[in-house]
């Protein structure tokens, strides 16, 4: 893995003076997908907004591609920089297609529309992602799952260097969660992309994670791999349960890592 795309430098995050997460050091790398992992109210959402310059930050600092981007204007940051949010309030009734180019909105000159080939790296999305057939549909009238694919679509347009997802498959089926990780997991190692996500399904960690950021109930962030982070010990101590992390042999010779509840009600 090369250099770091996103650095995060002691930065401290909270609202109006008061700290949610203590100082907080760590990078996302090109081809690095990076889990945030940590229980309810934690902070995980306040960290993703100060990353996103949506709050300002209480302390420290943050880098992208080596460059403090506290001086930089929003078109610059965001042209490198793409978010799917956690929930999202329809707007007014857009086509889909037209909420997916609008994702290319940073890369335009200030009146700018659209283009050719932005349409077309639109479209190659919506294909992508399996969602062309809703390409002509109001977004205002999609289910919450259609509208969080739409939404991921919309940040891939922008073909971003870094993708910051909260929660992306909170409202997917488990079809849609199993192929759109695997479309980021194909992109993060073809296009050279860095992700950084929150989920509250340690699997999904251990299914994709190069590396995970753990926050823990009093804002102190822990990093580590898959392996490192994701033990019965932390599960235990993170969410209150009683879970194993067992191993399954794959026929290609790997090993998955999934966690069993081991109590039963
Ligand atoms: N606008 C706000 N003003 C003050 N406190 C807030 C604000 N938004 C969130 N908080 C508080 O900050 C803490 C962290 O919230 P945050 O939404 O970042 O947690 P989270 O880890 O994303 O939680 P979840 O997993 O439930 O989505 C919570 O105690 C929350 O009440």
């Amino acid at each position: 893995m090369s250099a770091p795309l996103l650095s995060v430098e002691g930065l401290t995050c909270g609202y109006r003076g008061k700290a949610v997460t203590a100082a907080a050091t760590f990078s996302v790398a090109a081809e690095e997908w990076l889990f945030l992992l940590g229980p309810n109210g934690a902070g995980k959402t306040t960290l993703f907004k100060t990353i996103l310059r949506l709050l300002p930050p209480l302390g420290g600092r943050i880098r992208l591609g080596g460059e403090d981007v506290a001086s930089w204007p929003a078109r610059r940051f965001a042209a490198r920089v793409g978010y799917v949010p956690q929930a999202h309030r329809p707007p007014f009734p857009f086509r889909v297609h037209e909420v997916v180019a609008m994702g290319r909105a940073a890369h335009l000159g200030p009146f700018a529309t659209p283009g050719a080939r932005d349409r077309t790296i639109a479209e190659q999305v919506l294909a992508d992602l399996g969602i062309h057939g809703l390409r002509n549909a109001a977004y205002t009238t999609l289910s919450g799952g259609e509208r969080q694919l739409v939404l991921i679509a919309r940040a891939l347009a922008q073909e971003p260097m870094v993708l910051v997802m909260d929660e992306p498959t909170a409202n997917l089926d488990f079809g849609n969660q199993i192929r759109v990780l695997a479309h980021v997991q194909t992109l993060v190692a073809r296009t050279g992309l860095g992700v950084l996500m929150t989920s509250h399904d340690p699997n999904q960690a251990l299914l994709h994670a190069h590396r995970v950021a753990a926050l823990g109930r009093d804002g102190r962030l822990q990093v580590g791999s898959a392996s490192e982070i994701v033990t019965r010990t932390w599960l235990r101590r993170t969410y209150d349960v009683d879970v194993s992390v067992a191993e399954l042999p794959r026929a290609d010779g790997t090993v998955a890592r999934l966690c069993v509840p081991m109590t039963t009600p």
